[in-house]
């Protein structure tokens, strides 16, 4: 049976459908993730899944219980990392784990994951004086301390400097090694790409597509990009001209060349016969964005 199995999710707010038709469901042991732009419609989704929102229509079912109807079960075997968490000014941090801990009957060594999310040395620091990574890694520790069954962490990264994003992607695998099921609720592809096991695309409340990163990456056409720079004249028809290439542009110093095939050899050689030497020169491979954008015509990002 799935952790979690939601099926034709369907949420109003006055005026406007959040969640229109989402369906998933949610393996023992599994990270999945979901990811879409801002405004999708992911937070709605896991606060219905969470019980904090009670759907206008669809089910759902987590650990074989209703979110709202079985809230208070729920409790103790769900963490939940939502975004925006707040804490009391002058509460320290070792105080808000304590009482966190005191919640559930099987907590986690708080000490641990304070020093697995790289915050150990602020057990003693207000809350008021922490930075908003330092904010943010407490409320992944808050969501953990109660050693869940099922976490669900919603923009767990937003604000972290990329180090820090790394370093929490770790704890999370860290979490799911334990047997942990992971809900997470993203707008960063990479992270989705570096996490999930499987993934819901969803835009405009709904899932255009469920898979795992490489079976939705291999959704699309595999067409290979190659970027470098040239300093000197460069007539992009020698490149045009070789069967692998579709297309070949060039902005100023900066050259995209897209084509299939053994792309990188042949427009190699074919700069060296005309003597140009490319610098930075790169091969941009598919991405989770170049899916989304295949999928629903939008980019995911920017
Ligand atoms: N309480 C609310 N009342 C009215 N509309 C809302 C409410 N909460 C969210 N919405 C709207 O519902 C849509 C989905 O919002 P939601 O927060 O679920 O999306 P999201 O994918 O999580 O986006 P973000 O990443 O920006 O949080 C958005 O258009 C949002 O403006």
């Amino acid at each position: 049976m799935p952790v979690i199995e939601v099926t034709n999710l369907h949420k109003r707010y006055p005026g406007k459908v959040a969640v229109h038709d989402v369906s998933f469901s949610v393996e023992r042991g599994e990270i999945f993730g979901i990811l879409g732009p801002n405004g999708a419609g992911k937070t709605t989704t896991v606060e219905s899944v969470i019980g904090l929102r009670r759907p206008d229509g669809g089910t759902i079912s987590v650990l074989g219980l209703d979110p709202v109807r079985d809230r208070d079960r729920l409790t103790a075997r769900v963490g939940v990392q939502l975004q925006q968490s707040e804490l009391p000014e002058r509460m320290r941090v070792r105080e808000a784990l304590e009482l966190y801990s005191s919640f559930y009957p099987d907590p986690a060594d708080w000490r641990e994951l304070l020093d697995q999310l790289g915050i150990a040395d602020k057990a003693d620091t207000a809350f008021r004086k922490l930075s908003g990574g330092q904010k943010q890694r407490l409320s992944i520790a808050l969501a953990l301390v109660g050693n869940p069954e099922v976490a669900v962490l919603d923009e767990l990264t937003t604000g972290l400097d990329p180090q820090a994003r790394r370093d929490t992607w770790e704890v999370v695998q860290r979490v799911r090694d334990r047997g942990v099921t992971v809900l997470l609720v993203t707008h960063f592809m990479e992270e989705a790409e570096y996490l999930c096991d499987r993934l819901s695309l969803i835009d405009a409340g709904r899932v255009v597509a469920t898979d795992s990163p490489t079976g939705l990456i291999a959704r699309v056409d595999a067409e290979l990009r190659l970027r470098f720079r040239v300093s000197g004249p460069l007539d992009t028809a020698v490149l045009t001209a070789l069967p692998c290439v579709t297309s070949a542009r060039r902005t100023g110093p900066q050259v995209l060349v897209t084509g299939t095939g053994d792309l990188l050899t042949q427009v190699s050689s074919a700069l060296s016969a005309v003597g140009v030497t490319p610098t930075d020169l790169r091969v941009e491979h598919t991405t989770l964005d170049d899916a989304f954008l295949a999928l629903t015509g939008r980019k995911l990002v920017g």
